[in-house]
């Protein structure tokens, strides 16, 4: 499910934030952006997950920023269409989790 793409309220924050924020994600200052960094045992895996990740964010319509060296994956998300946090990003982040906790 994408979820809307409306920019998440304070309430809505509230609510969805915490459970990222403890497993590794970060605001980012000066963007309404949400950022972390995975790293894997090498490239082979790094690459995997991006390619789950890459399906699902096709499928889904909604695609990360992210930048990758050997085992580094390093994340940012947001919503283009409204400027900030939406629903699909914490949708998307709640993948992204799946997917490295399944690697780990
Ligand atoms: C045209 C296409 O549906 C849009 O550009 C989609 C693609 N992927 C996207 N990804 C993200 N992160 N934000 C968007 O607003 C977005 N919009």
């Amino acid at each position: 499910m994408a979820g809307k793409a409306h920019r998440l309220s304070a309430d809505e924050r509230d609510q969805l934030l915490p459970n990222l924020r403890a497993v590794g994600w970060n605001e980012l200052d000066g963007r309404d952006a949400i950022y972390k960094e995975f790293h894997f045992k090498d490239f082979n895996r790094a690459f995997g997950f991006m390619t789950r990740v890459a399906l699902q964010a096709e499928k889904l319509d909604h695609h990360p920023e992210w930048f990758n060296v050997y085992n580094k994956v390093h994340i940012t998300l947001s919503t283009h269409e409204c400027g900030g946090l939406s629903e699909r990003d914490i949708n998307l982040a709640s993948f992204i989790e799946q997917v490295a906790n399944s690697l780990s």
